[in-house]
């Protein structure tokens, strides 16, 4: 409904209120009533003249036609001219012509009054018509001048001269005004277009207009009210704009409106939330613009627009600034906010804050077997556990990949902490099923106390960090609580991994070889190459030390390669030296690194060559957990390797996943059973039925099996037994030097005796 709303905006603009018809001038109802009271003022003036003393030779006959003309204006004002013709109100002009030549008849000795009424009649054309209308009525005007003054007797020549000098008079008035009025229509026309455009914009803008007073009161509101916040305008006219606003914001509204009354000007946009008419809130956003001065607005115009959807829109980016998407839960940077009101807190109320920094063991054996998606619902239900683990108050936040990290406020101490890691510890371990798998998780923690004032948040997440990186050395699913000497040891392992890249360089390495043997014959038939550390100040370093390093630094590829190298041209020189009793084939480690590097076949390749070793005397020794990982292009790089005629050991098997299907699609060769197996032999029933059923399992695939780390006769009856068919462990020979291994291989089975030396 378009019903105009009486406020000062519509009308200022409302075209119905204009004197003027679209493009001829006054209205027709305008028109007939000016010369109506045209018609009226002259008769009255006329009748007023009768009073004078230069009266008219015939004054009844003056007062007459005044009395006439009062009446034809009464009745012409009276007259419906809006619904004639437009042309309608110009018989008038006769009408008046014909008074005024029976009024020259009887006053005739006032000749200034001849031309009077003439300019009266044309001021009326020129007032009420378009430009050139007056022309027309020369002639007839003419006429009604002439006419009295001859029929009493002035010559036709003085009379028409007079005539003649009058007319362009009476021409010059009316279309002066009629020239005015034309200027007057254009520039008025270009006004009401300007405001019917500026009306359109406002009625059917998506923004609310509204017009307050000083004092909060609206004037006038846009339609867009409607939509916006389901009130109709004139809901709110004479309403205060305060009323609706949340209580919350109110005080600042208020302020804003006072300061825009006071200041004169423009406002910057300010937001507060709205009632809507359903009763609900909604985050609106205005600017306001002092217009009190402005006549035809006198108030202060505000804009508005609904925000609501920004507004949600910007709360959801600042949650996912500080939420993970996967988990829901506080992200790292959330987490170190937290942590750092923590710490003040803690420091003004002298109580300690405890972060633990979990980290899960062996998650990416997870994602490598089960894919992804299994990791990230363990990783989902992993954060929900958390959260019915922590008391209000604390937190619990993802830090990345798999690593979470929980932070208790107002923790007694140290055990209280360790409690606290204990329980969650325990909670998480509760087994998960995904895709019909129960998976166990246990998690590394790393606990680190604080609350001194002069504690940030960063060392605190460094400690709990160390801290969890040493429960990972120390063999994983535990907890372990910061300690200072931490930092000696991180700093140690910096020096080690410097001091890496130079051994390598300086040739401070060297391959110790264990003998593996066959179970049958008791004699050594193969070798595996075993890297050892010359440390110039250190002394002798074991690889379980640095190998990890080198992985993590990337240095295991040159190093690997080397090792590689190394062992092939040793192989093949004991085969030239010893060729009744060298080994058929050396065993190599290859770390996972190594295995993804895109030239590791053509480096094989080409070592092979240079050293003459045939492909088959080359074991490469591939842990589960690297053929778990990506099984396409896994598959792809295994049987790059086997086109090269190499063997292919899974090691280390029983230890991850131990699934069998990859063992049946891989192109492998052998599988080398775990040394901690070999250990539970002598005591768990279990262990032994575990290695007999992976020993068959072997069997069935026809894989060569090796049971690594036999170190009894027991261990090794037991293993013959159930079809094993190599071995290796301190029983026989721990890793040697080349030269030892070489007199090793000369006097063949050794059984008994050996006690292996603390580092090998
Ligand atoms: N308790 C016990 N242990 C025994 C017995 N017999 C052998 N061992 C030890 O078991 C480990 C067997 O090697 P691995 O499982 O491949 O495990 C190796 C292998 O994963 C890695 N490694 C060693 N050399 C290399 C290498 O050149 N490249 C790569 N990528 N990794 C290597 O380091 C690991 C540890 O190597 P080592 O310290 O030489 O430890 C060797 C060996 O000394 C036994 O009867 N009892």
């Amino acid at each position: 409904m378009d019903r105009p709303e009486k406020t000062l905006v519509n009308s200022a603009v409302h075209p119905s209120h204009q004197p003027y018809d679209e493009d001829e001038g006054l209205s027709r109802r305008v028109v007939g009533r000016i010369g109506g009271a045209f018609f009226t003022l002259s008769g009255v003036v006329t009748l007023a003249t009768l009073l004078l003393p230069s009266r008219p030779l015939h004054v009844l006959g003056v007062a007459l036609v005044a009395t006439a003309a009062i009446g034809i204006g009464i009745a012409v004002w009276l007259l419906p001219w809006g619904s004639w013709s437009r042309r309608a109100p110009l018989t008038l002009v006769p009408v008046a012509f014909t008074l005024i030549a029976i009024h020259n008849y009887f006053a005739r000795d006032e000749p200034a009054r001849f031309g009077l009424f003439f300019i009266v009649t044309f001021t009326w054309i020129g007032l009420a018509c378009p430009r050139w209308t007056s022309l027309p009525f020369v002639p007839l005007m003419i006429v009604a001048y002439v006419t009295p003054l001859v029929v009493t007797g002035t010559s036709i020549a003085t009379a028409l001269s007079a005539a003649v000098c009058t007319a362009p008079v009476c021409v010059l008035v009316a279309e002066a005004i009629a020239w005015v009025g034309a200027r007057l229509r254009v520039a008025q026309r270009s006004l009401r277009e300007s405001e019917v455009r500026f009306r359109s914009l406002v009625q059917h803008a998506s923004d609310v207009v509204a017009v307050l007073g000083p004092d909060g009161t609206a004037r006038y509101v846009s339609p867009a009210i409607q939509h916006v916040l389901g009130y109709r305008p004139e809901d709110l006219i004479g309403t205060s704009v305060f009323d609706r606003i949340h209580p919350d914001d109110l005080p600042h509204a208020r302020a804003q409106l006072t300061e825009i009354v006071l200041g004169r000007g423009a406002m910057p946009p300010t937001q507060f939330r709205y009632r809507r008419a359903d009763g609900s809130w909604v985050y609106v956003e205005a600017t306001a613009t002092n217009l009190l001065d402005n006549p035809a607005v006198g108030g202060i115009v505000i804009n508005a627009r609904d925000i609501s959807e920004r507004k949600r829109f910007e709360k959801e980016l600042v949650h996912q600034a500080y939420h993970d998407p996967l988990t829901g839960l506080p992200n790292r940077v959330f987490l170190q906010r937290r942590l750092a009101d923590s710490l003040a807190q803690a420091a003004r109320e002298r109580t300690r804050v405890a972060l633990l920094f979990i980290d899960l063991d062996n998650f990416k054996l997870i994602n490598d077997s089960l894919g992804h998606d299994a990791g990230d619902r363990v990783l989902s239900e992993l954060g929900k556990r958390l959260l019915g683990c922590i008391r209000c108050g604390d937190m619990a936040a993802r830090f990345g990949g798999d690593e979470f990290m929980v932070l208790i406020n107002g923790t007694p101490g140290t055990d209280a902490a360790l409690a606290a890691a204990d329980r969650l510890a325990a909670t998480l371990a509760e087994p998960f099923v995904v895709d019909g798998h129960e998976l166990v998780i246990t998690t590394s923690i790393g606990v680190a106390l604080g609350g001194d004032p002069d504690d940030r948040p960063e060392d605190l997440i460094r400690n709990a960090d160390a801290a969890m990186h040493r429960a990972k050395l120390l063999g994983k699913a535990r907890r372990v609580v910061f300690d200072p000497a931490m930092y000696a040891q991180a700093v140690e392992r910096l020096a080690l991994e410097r001091d890496l890249r130079h051994g390598l360089e300086r040739g401070e390495f060297q391959i110790y070889y264990q003998p593996v043997l066959d179970v049958r014959t008791r004699r050594p038939v193969e070798v595996e190459a075993l890297v050892r550390w010359h440390h110039p100040e250190r002394g002798l370093i074991s690889p379980g030390e640095f190998i990890p390093i080198a992985e993590e630094t990337g240095l295991i590829v040159p190093l690997g390669h080397w090792v590689l190298a190394e062992a092939c041209r040793q192989l093949a020189a004991w085969r030239t030296a010893f060729p009744d009793c060298a080994p058929s084939a050396v065993s190599v480690n290859l770390s996972a690194r190594q295995f993804r590097h895109p030239s590791l076949t053509a480096d094989i390749a080409q070592i092979l060559a240079e050293t003459g070793l045939p492909p088959a005397s080359l074991k490469l020794e591939i842990t589960e957990s690297v053929m778990m990982d990506d099984t396409a292009s896994t598959l792809e790089a295994l049987r790059d390797l086997k086109q090269l005629g190499v063997q292919l050991a899974v090691d280390d098997f029983g230890t991850g996943y131990s699934s069998l299907s990859y063992l049946k699609r891989f192109p492998t060769d052998a599988m080398k059973i775990d040394r901690s197996f070999a250990r539970g032999l002598d005591q768990s029933r279990e262990d032994q039925a575990l290695v007999e059923a992976m020993i068959a399992a072997a069997n069935a695939l026809r894989l060569q099996v090796t049971v690594e780390g036999v170190e009894t006769e027991e261990q090794l009856e037991f293993l013959e037994r159930v079809g094993c068919d190599l071995v290796q462990g301190f029983l026989f020979a721990p890793p040697m030097p080349p030269d030892e291994v070489a007199r090793f291989l000369h006097t063949g089975l050794q059984t008994s005796g050996f006690h292996p030396p603390a580092l090998l």
